[in-house]
């Protein structure tokens, strides 16, 4: 063994060589292009003549302007990838490699070595591969098959043969730690040293430690949408991070980070994963929640409510007169029954029920509200109905221009001309006399003509109006929103279905929150699709791949919108059912109304069962929390046991984990976190243990995940994970009800290696059945 072990490291130091070589030419390279693009820059205007005298003249100085900007663009896009391969390189020479498979081709008598790292690596004469990628072909071997009988596929065909041996190489700094040879060592030694690190505060890639089943998601490459659903610390994100770097790869040619999007669960999470793809040596996708979108398209609008808000009050508001109605009106406008409700509802449109604002122009009404709908009805209706609406506005504007005409003669006119400050004068004159072609000191020659000053005057008065008609502004979607939920009764001609019995007590509720100018978050996604049903759908085609985490937290209602956002796209949506939290969810247990979206042959799930995350003794507690215990496997990884301490009172607790604190702290745990129940209770929590030091508390609008020690609300901690955690109230009286059993779940399986729970007085009956150790 120490023979191979000399042996394998002198191929690395070879390997490092060559590596050496080629960064020494790259950089050697990369100056010399950087120079070029510096100089291309400092000289760009020496080299173009401008010259716009005729129309020759201008046609070469186009061309010539064009050539140059197409020199720069070369060199830029040489320099961007010569950088890029540089830092792979640079990797490469600390890790070179982790894997190895011996594969013997059919046909073909000889066994192949086929080393397996983040990137290729060919030698110096370019023929021969020292390092394949672990995204090629051939690696899928190491991923999919113990010794015996193998296969891959290549865009040529499958190739057969046997794997003799697999290897897996820990090397750090460029030196052999250890080699296994996976078919002898039992377990996965490597994954156990991976796993039993501690945390800082990003992910990392798992491209060592990819398992089989992990790996069939990276590679899927049938149909429009692929569903995964995998218990806690399965690997979920994980395995959708390297699926993006795995497309970048075999799609290089076509697809860039800038065509896929990412939507994550919040802000921190962003800063969380921010480092895989880099470690990669890919540049991120685009990352997005899905609050932000909504903010972007409805700012202007209404202030949109926050979903940690709606969640913090299902959480918190259980007495509040109003609480079983918005229950009802969250699970409701979830489903995909309201998404066809609001379609039906848009087409009813199309012969009666639009509601307009009329247009006035200082104080005086141009076009009545009742005017603009006669006009729109009495268009003609085999239009489409968003062509209906432009010939609208430009009747519309056509009226303006009217207005306009007739405007100019009025008294007001002339008030405001007499009324003009010198500098605004000044402003006007310059305008027109510009205008009229006067330049420099030619200017004073201009002499204002009165009847084109007032013509300006009105024009810049009817400004705003016109932009606002440009903008649609007269539809006025919030009435027509409304107006759904006017009348109870309406709802039949929208649905085939009964409505739900709340239905009346739930249009009230709508209906006093639209009037106090509030969009509850519920809302928020039916509203933008009535919004663009009517003013014509902003679809976004050049995203490729949609990649959804946290997906049990979307309602179908919104995934309906998503899928009529990306129309080009791809889904990946990644999700575990036994952590919905949010209220739209609690009755959702499986992905099945997700298959109904691109149909099922368009559809693929996989199913993730091992828990990687967390040791097996906090593995085998958090199962017991939730049903379908036996889908969840525990990855062998020892630890201690969770550890449930009951207190009588809340000194008693905070002066508990200011010692647990300085005990884990002791321990060299960096991350640590005290996970509560919701944003208010973080905040007493927080403030009752400020003298621990550097201790932080986690907010909705936290954007960097930062190590340390955190008290945070279990739903801001989804998809995080802590070495340490610490549930800071596990009593009946905080986990009394049922409903936040998977909020429950959320928050114990952020623990890695180490869980402790409190509870002040009884424990919550979650804890009946398991049994953390007292
Ligand atoms: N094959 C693997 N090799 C090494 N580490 C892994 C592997 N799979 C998962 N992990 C680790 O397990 C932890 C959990 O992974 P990840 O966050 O991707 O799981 P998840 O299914 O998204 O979890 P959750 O649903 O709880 O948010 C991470 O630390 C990740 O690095």
């Amino acid at each position: 063994m120490d023979m191979e072990l000399r042996q394998e490291q002198e191929r690395v130091n070879s390997v490092k060589e060559t590596i050496t070589e080629q960064i020494n030419r790259l950089e050697a390279e990369t100056s010399k292009r950087r120079m070029e693009v510096v100089n291309i820059r400092k000289h760009f205007w020496d080299e173009v003549k401008v010259n716009l005298d005729t129309f020759d003249d201008y046609l070469e100085t186009i061309i010539g302007l064009r050539q140059e900007a197409q020199a720069l663009s070369v060199s830029q896009s040489t320099h961007r990838h010569a950088s890029k391969r540089l830092s792979a390189l640079r990797r490469m020479q600390e890790v070179p490699y982790f894997g190895r498979i011996d594969f013997i081709e059919e046909g073909i008598s000889t066994t192949e070595r086929i080393y397996i790292g983040t990137s290729t690596l060919t030698d110096t004469s370019g023929e021969n591969i020292l390092i394949y990628d672990w995204r090629s072909p051939v690696s899928s071997v190491y991923y999919d098959y113990q010794p015996g009988p193998a296969k891959y596929t290549t865009p040529g065909g499958t190739i057969h043969g046997i794997l003799e041996k697999k290897w897996q190489y820990l090397i750090r700094g460029g030196i052999i730690q250890s080699m296994f040879d996976t078919s002898i060592t039992i377990g996965d030694e490597i994954l156990q040293q991976v796993l039993g690190k501690g945390t800082d505060k990003h992910m990392h890639s798992i491209v060592a430690t990819i398992q089989q089943e992990q790996n069939q998601i990276i590679r899927h490459d049938r149909g429009r949408m692929l569903i995964v659903h995998g218990a806690a610390g399965s690997g979920k994100t994980s395995a959708a991070l390297q699926r993006i770097a795995y497309l970048l790869y075999k799609y290089r040619d076509m697809l860039n980070a800038d065509q896929i999007i990412l939507f994550s669960p919040n802000s921190m999470f962003n800063s969380y994963v921010s480092n895989v793809l880099p470690e990669l040596g890919e540049e991120n996708m685009q990352q997005v929640t899905f609050q932000e979108y909504l903010d972007h398209r409805l700012k202007n609008e209404f202030e949109v409510e926050n979903p940690y808000n709606q969640l913090e009050y299902v959480l918190t508001a259980v007495d509040n007169p109003l609480y079983k109605t918005r229950i009802a009106s969250i699970r409701f406008k979830a489903s995909t029954r309201f998404f066809e409700a609001i379609k039906s509802y848009r087409e009813s449109l199309e012969s009666s029920g639009m509601v307009f604002r009329g247009i006035s122009f200082r104080g005086n009404k141009i076009v009545t509200a009742k005017q603009i709908t006669d006009k729109f009805y009495s268009s003609d209706t085999s239009l489409r109905f968003h062509n209906r609406l432009e010939k609208l506005k430009d009747w519309l504007i056509k009226q303006l221009d009217e207005v306009e005409k007739l405007e100019r003669t009025k008294p007001w006119v002339q008030e405001e001309i007499d009324l003009l400050s010198n500098e605004a004068y000044h402003k006007l004159f310059t305008y027109l006399a510009e205008k009229r072609g006067f330049k420099g000191e030619s200017i004073h020659d201009y002499e204002i003509e009165p009847e084109e000053l007032a013509r300006l005057i009105v024009r810049l008065k009817l400004k705003p109006l016109r932009k606002q008609i440009k903008a649609f502004r007269f539809v006025n979607i919030k009435g027509i929103y409304k107006q759904f939920f006017t009348d109870p009764i309406l709802i039949k001609q929208w649905m085939d279905r009964e409505a739900p019995e709340e239905w009346p007590a739930i249009c009230l509720l709508t209906v006093k929150m639209l009037n106090e100018g509030k969009l509850l978050y519920e809302d928020a996604t039916p509203f933008l699709l009535m919004k663009e049903l009517i003013q014509g759908f902003q679809t976004n085609s050049s995203i490729k791949h949609v990649v959804v985490d946290e997906a049990q937290d979307y309602s179908p209602f919104q995934f309906e919108f998503l899928k009529r956002l990306f129309p080009s796209a791809r889904m990946t949506v990644l999700g575990d059912f036994n952590q919905a939290i949010f209220a739209h969810a609690s009755e959702m247990v499986d992905f099945h109304t997700l298959s109904g979206l691109y149909g099922p042959d368009e559809t693929a799930a996989i199913n993730l069962t091992r828990s990687y995350r967390s040791t097996k003794p906090i593995v085998e507690f958090t199962r017991g929390l939730v049903p379908n215990r036996e889908r969840i496997i525990a990855f062998e990884r020892d630890g201690e046991k969770p550890i449930l301490t009951q207190l009588s009172n809340r000194d008693e607790l905070h002066r508990s984990i200011a010692s647990k604190i300085a005990d884990l702290r002791k321990r060299q745990y960096s991350t640590i976190a005290i996970i509560c129940k919701s944003a208010a209770e973080s905040n007493v929590a927080y403030k009752s243990l400020s003298d621990i030091e550097e201790i932080k508390l986690v907010k909705s609008g936290t954007i960097e995940y930062e190590q340390g020690i955190v008290v945070i609300p279990a739903y801001l901690a989804k998809g995080i994970e802590f070495d340490a955690v610490i549930i800071y109230d596990a009593s009946a009286e905080v986990y009394g009800n049922e409903s936040l059993r998977r909020l429950f779940y959320t928050a114990c399986t952020r623990a890695m290696h180490h869980l402790q729970l409190y509870s002040v007085g009884e424990p919550s009956h979650f804890l009946r059945d398991v049994a953390p150790e007292m």
